[in-house]
């Protein structure tokens, strides 16, 4: 039980003697005479006692370095009676399918909406046990981003706003695959005790709550609120309909205590995105015609919050379309992933569209690709996640050498911040060697932005991006740290120039691109921006450089996890004989290349081919095909 404190602010910090008006100092008086610091990130009894705490905090952070604290567990690693009866008779309530194996996948849970009530009440379990262990706010997404509209899916955001950790994934599967109450409350007393978690702890389990806008959300959210008050304490607040990314930001935010409310976050996307074009050069902004973007909202959430965004901007003039207002189906001929896979217009865009800049958004709007209608055959010419990421590794390049110019001034002003980006065997290899001809370090991960972020998150400023439009840019807390004192110095002294501008750019990038994941909204105003700095059309940009041809196809198989991969994916290592057969077909076609790998979000095997000519590129996609159809097809023996 939680004792009840009489909390009143006090005026002096009892561990550095200075003032505490500062944003630095919270200063708690609590029950007897304990003081809390927070720069000193420690706690402190009049008595003596002293307790090490964690940095990052909110009020949660400051109640369990209480030395009170010890005395509210009734256990570490324990449940207790109450808990465990409490989780055996909610539980009983959502029995789950039978037949179906889950996986958390790249992305959460993912399945038929109709068969997923269980187990996202077991994410929503876990999300309250994930808030116990960090001590921190978690995030429970309902959302299947660009599947079909009669699926649905559940996938956690971690205190940091990124993907849950993935040492938690087995326990998620083990969760969700529970045979019954009994087994459910077995699994979860054994992971509490090797986890340590502090069941009742004096911090209460917090749990934000997202949904995109498919009808089942809605009582998917219900099973995801009984999870979570099926841990004693804990709390559920529902956001309501909200895009992946916003989520995400919003965990962040919480945990780092900053405003985190979606006013918050269009305040902040919209005042950076200002910011950005009023350093813009003189001279540099494209005509009136060039300024106007079309957007493809998928018809689902992206649509309806880009909508409100744009209210909040003077330019670009941006039209939306498919916002799911006009009656059609979420992601059905529409969105950011049926425009990159298949090439073609999305719905609602034609031959009046020709020449114009228009972009599309997936379902939960955490992808954006940019695409040029072009006269015939409703064809495109896709500008995806590989040109974003190009496009943002030349600002950032741009702005950091501007920065790191040499004038008068001593050398330690400089920081030499280490910029990498980061790709997945989906990128296009004409990207890949045009990154790396503009001499940055290029990296490669297996699919899943869990992969890639933690890749990127390695640099001073990491950018990473998959062709499919899902990626962002990563800024370290200490170059953020140094950016800002530069900023400021360079402010006083030399206001106006070239430097300072740089520094401000890189600032206002660092709030406008979300910082939690891959984000449609922050990366269109960032391309925007971008474009708009630069002088470019979508037409320059898209010249950067020509993709090779390339092909995506899909094989349904007996069993997907059949195929498993090496080397980023790019290599397979089970079923013996698949890749030999694979180097045998690439190997007919100059600059061939061509990988598979098992979805984590479809039950299907993925194909990617590639080549110099479109016609060589499907004949290698389809031989490829063929090839896994052979080995593990319906047909096959295996
Ligand atoms: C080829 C492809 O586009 N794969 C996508 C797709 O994952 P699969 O595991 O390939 O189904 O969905 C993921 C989540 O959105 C995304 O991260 C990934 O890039
Ligand atoms: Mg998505």
């Amino acid at each position: 039980m939680l004792m009840r404190r009489d909390w009143s602010m006090v005026n002096r910090c009892n561990i550095c003697k200075e003032n505490e008006e500062s944003a630095n100092h919270i200063l708690i008086h609590c029950g007897a005479s304990l003081v809390f610091n927070l720069t000193h990130g420690l706690a402190k009894l009049t008595g003596g006692i002293k307790r090490k705490v964690e940095h990052k905090s909110p009020l949660e952070r400051l109640l369990a370095a209480t030395p009170l604290a010890p005395f509210c567990l009734s256990g570490v690693g324990t449940m207790n009676e109450e808990q465990r009866s409490l989780l055996l008779k909610t539980s009983s309530r959502f029995p789950p399918p039978q037949g179906v194996k889950l996986s958390y996948g790249t992305a959460g849970f993912r399945a038929d909406a109709s068969i997923l009530e269980s187990t996202v009440y077991r994410v929503g379990i876990l999300a309250a046990l994930r808030s116990l262990k960090t001590k921190s706010v978690i995030g429970l997404m309902i959302t299947a981003s660009h599947n079909k509209v009669s699926d649905n899916g559940v996938k956690i955001a971690d205190p940091s706003g990124g993907m849950l950790t993935q040492n938690w994934e087995p326990f998620a599967d083990a969760l969700a695959n529970a045979s019954d109450p009994e087994d459910l409350v077995r699994l979860i007393i054994e992971f509490v005790k090797k986890e340590n978690i502090h069941f009742e702890g004096a911090c209460p389990a917090e749990v934000l709550l997202g949904r995109d806008t498919r009808p089942s959300g809605g009582s998917l959210l219900e099973a995801a609120k009984q999870g979570i008050s099926s841990i004693v304490g804990a709390i559920a607040l529902d956001m309501g309909v909200l895009t992946t990314p916003q989520l995400h930001w919003m965990v962040r935010a919480r945990n780092k205590g900053m405003k985190a409310s979606e006013v918050d976050y269009f305040e902040q996307l919209s005042s950076s995105f200002r910011c950005l074009m009023d350093l813009i050069p003189e001279g540099s902004k494209i005509n009136e015609m060039g300024d106007k973007l079309i957007v493809d909202g998928a018809n689902g959430v992206g649509g309806e919050k880009l909508a409100g965004l744009k209210n909040m901007l003077n330019s670009p003039v941006i039209d939306v379309r498919n916002s799911g207002k006009e009656g059609g189906v979420l992601n059905e001929g529409v969105g950011a992933d049926y425009v990159q896979k298949e090439k073609v217009v999305p719905v609602g865009f034609g031959p009046s569209d020709v020449g114009l800049r228009c972009a599309s958004l997936d379902g939960d709007a955490d992808r954006l690709v940019y695409f040029l209608v072009l006269p015939k055959d409703n064809k495109i010419d896709l500008v995806d996640g590989d040109k974003i990421l190009s496009l943002f590794a030349l600002f950032v390049k741009e702005q950091l050498a501007i920065l790191n110019t040499n004038g008068n001034e001593k050398i330690n002003n400089y920081y030499h911040a280490c910029l990498g980006v980061v790709q997945t065997a989906y990128a296009n290899g004409a990207s890949t060697d045009y990154l790396k001809k503009q001499g940055l370090e290029v990296l490669f991960t297996p699919t899943g932005v869990k992969y890639l972020h933690e890749k990127a998150a390695e640099f001073d400023i990491g950018i990473y991006f998959e062709a499919n439009g899902h990626g962002t840019i990563l800024f370290s807390e200490e170059f953020l740290c140094w950016l800002e004192a530069r900023d400021n110095e360079l402010s006083s002294m030399s206001k106006g120039s070239e430097q300072q501008k740089a520094a401000s750019r890189l600032l206002a990038v660092s709030k406008l691109i979300n910082q939690a994941v891959g984000d449609a909204l922050s990366g269109l105003l960032l391309v925007e921006a971008i474009l708009q700095h630069m002088g470019w059309s979508i037409h320059i940009w898209n010249a950067l450089y020509q993709d090779l041809p390339s092909r995506q196809l899909k094989v349904k198989v007996v069993d997907r996890t059949a195929i498993v991969t090496a080397n980023a994916e790019t290599v397979v290592v089970k079923p013996p004989g698949l890749q030999e057969a694979i180097n045998a077909e690439i190997a007919k076609y100059p600059q061939g290349r061509s990988f598979v790998r098992p979805s984590g979000t479809e039950d299907i095997i993925r194909v990617y081919a590639e080549a110099t000519t479109q016609d060589a590129a499907d004949s290698l996609g389809n031989s490829v095909a063929r090839l896994v159809d052979k080995f593990l097809g319906f047909g096959s023996s295996s």
